[in-house]
């Protein structure tokens, strides 16, 4: 109870500036909709502000503790640049004036996307890519040699957005740059400028080069050339990139393709195309220009700013205040394994975490036991600690080895709660011995508070992860005095985060009821629990569902009591879990069949 009312005090924590903000306008329930009478711009300004400040910190806090997931990411993408086109002529013994031999210049390294099952956070990739510049053409036919593509490997279930129109932090492409260069110029200089960027003559030959017909007849067709390459250009700023990589792409040769076709490796999607190598002197050779001494530059590569959001893909996503015990649930569901860690503060997970439920036939789940207790992680640690000291582990046998704890001799008694826990609990074992017939991951996420909305707490960006859950489960403390409220604000921040997202809730998991009833002998205060849930199923029947469309979906929100902590009532949870993932899973493949029908 007492942790309870820590977590709201924390809520409570709000700046003196924001205090004066929010009690001057009756309209502001928190979303800075101040009313017409007292919108003040500087106010305003300042809320903005603020707003901006809680958003670095909670940025910063999420990254804290050496934790190194990262879910958003702004990246500068620059193709390589082409290589440059040579002018040589050829000379060998008894051949003093050969033919033009300048090779052509190499092509810029390309970018590509690859979507990745093996990485879980954007943490890996640099700010800042750069693929290679293609080599410049050499003297005996020699072309330059093409820059290696670069693949960014981002993990399963990221978005990817290019940055364009008039955002600053785009990245100017080269025509941008030469119309900032040229601007101001007179049309000499700006027609010498231009010949600069495109062409490479032979030492001392410049000036008579632009005097010659064969140069401007070369050049006209290299402006007739580049008007496609505008074209194209505009095309491609029309069409932003926006790519959606919630699936591992795989390129597969067609089945009749003939024999000893190459298998190419897919590379990923195409982000940046290099830039393409000028051409070397030999190109530019005819009957009336039998020593062309002029060259072209290659082009530049494309660069594009990229807005990296990573989805993570799990099927149900746990959504709860902070100590409603969200991770222990998520531990106890799967029989210990997920890493997430359990403490009695506030704002304990700052980072999403999935985990697999693994699921038999008959609706047991890994991890399906009711003599195990998941406690705080720090205590289990302590506790595992005293008891490798006391030699407890010593006739423990590995988990490789078969039935790896006996159900006889796998728990120890301590002595201060007089509680058992098991061995397996501690180093989880992999117990599991039904065959496994259904799995799906489930998400736990950092805590959501009232106002999480305006980046109180640890903000609402971390939603993101659970967009695409095929279901939510609502976890409340069902020993807080009112759990009904937490409902309503978990409801209000996940509408205000997008509207229409509640109505993915499929669940309402009532945690701790060991807390309440006393020992069970207490008629009169097992009772009051009683009540309580019972007016926590009124209010999810009735207030809750009129919140979603006027009650139109139809469908119940079952309420059920649970205790994570000493895995109570879970096979109940599991199974309905499992009715919605299957549910919505069918749903998502008809669609899918329907779309491509
Ligand atoms: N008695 C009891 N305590 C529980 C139960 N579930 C969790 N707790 C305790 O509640 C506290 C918070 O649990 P967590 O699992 O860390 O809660 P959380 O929702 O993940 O919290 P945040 O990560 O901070 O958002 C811990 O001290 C747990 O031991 C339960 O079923 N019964
Ligand atoms: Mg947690």
């Amino acid at each position: 109870m007492q942790k309870y009312h820590l977590a709201y005090a924390f809520n409570t924590l709000i700046s003196p500036v924001r205090r004066s903000l929010t009690t001057l306008s009756p309209t502001s329930s928190g979303t800075g909709n101040y009313s017409h009478e007292s919108f003040n711009p500087d106010l305003a300004e300042e809320v903005e502000r603020q707003n901006l400040l809680r958003q670095r910190k909670t940025e910063w806090k999420r990254r804290q503790r050496g934790q190194t997931f990262l879910d958003h990411l702004v990246i500068r993408v620059q193709a390589g640049n082409g290589g440059n086109g040579c002018i040589a002529f050829h000379r060998e013994k008894f051949q003093s004036i050969g033919p033009p031999s300048g090779g052509n210049g190499g092509s810029g390294g390309d970018v590509f996307m690859l979507p990745t099952p093996h990485l879980t956070s954007l943490s890996s990739i640099p700010k800042v890519i750069r693929a290679e510049a293609g080599g410049n053409g050499q003297g005996t036919w020699q072309n330059g040699r093409s820059g290696d593509p670069v693949v960014i490997e981002v993990p399963v279930g990221t978005v990817v957005r290019e940055i364009s129109g008039d955002d600053p932090r785009r990245t100017k492409d080269e025509w941008d740059l030469e119309a900032e260069e040229l601007e101001g110029l007179s049309p000499e200089e700006r027609r010498d400028r231009m010949r600069q960027r495109r062409w490479v003559h032979f030492p001392r030959y410049e000036e008579s080069n632009a005097n010659k017909d064969a140069f401007q007849d070369a050049e006209a067709t290299l402006y007739r050339e580049e008007k496609y390459r505008r074209r194209a250009r505009r095309r491609r700023l029309a069409n932003p990139i926006c790519l959606d990589l919630d699936k591992i792409d795989e390129f597969t040769p067609p089945v009749d393709a003939p024999l000893g076709t190459p298998h190419r490796e897919f590379m990923g999607h195409l982000v940046a195309k290099g830039g393409t190598g000028g051409v070397g002197n030999p190109h530019f050779y005819s009957s009336t220009n039998r020593s062309p001494k002029f060259a072209t530059r290659g082009t530049q590569g494309e660069g594009v700013t990229l807005s990296l959001e990573l989805k993570l893909l799990a099927d149900v996503g746990l959504v709860g205040m902070p100590n409603a015990g969200k991770s222990t649930l998520l531990r106890a569901l799967t029989g210990g394994r997920a890493k997430t860690e359990v403490a009695s503060y506030a704002f304990t997970t700052l980072n999403p975490v999935v985990a697999v439920v693994r699921v038999a036939d008959d609706g047991t789940f890994e991890g399906d036991t009711q003599d195990v207790v998941y406690d705080e992680t720090l205590i289990e640690e302590q506790r595992n600690r005293a008891l490798m000291e006391s030699g407890a582990y010593a006739d423990a046998l590995t988990r490789n080895q078969k039935n790896p704890i006996s159900s006889d001799d796998d728990s120890s008694t301590d002595s201060l709660s007089g509680s058992t826990y098991s061995l397996a609990a501690m180093s989880p074992g992999h117990r599991f011995d039904a065959v496994e017939t259904f799995r799906f991951t489930i998400a736990d996420n950092p805590g959501l508070i009232s106002r999480a909305s305006e980046n109180v707490g640890l903000g609402h960006s971390f939603l993101r992860s659970m967009e695409r859950s095929l279901a939510l489960v609502y976890v409340v403390d069902l020993s807080a005095p009112a759990p009904w409220d937490e409902l309503r604000d978990l409801q209000d921040e996940l509408e205000k985060y997008q509207a229409g997202m509640s109505t993915k809730a499929r669940l309402v998991i009532a945690n701790k009821a060991d807390l309440l009833g006393g020992d069970g002998q207490d008629a009169e205060a097992v009772k009051e629990a009683r009540e309580k849930l019972s007016k926590l199923e009124v209010f999810v029947d009735t207030e809750m569902l009129s919140a979603w469309t006027g009650g139109e979906l139809g469908r119940r929100i079952p309420v059920v009591p649970v205790s994570a902590k000493y895995s109570q009532n879970l096979t109940k949870v599991v199974r309905l879990l499992r009715g919605y993932v299957a549910e919505a899973r069918d749903g998502v493949e008809n669609s899918a069949i329907r779309e491509g029908l």
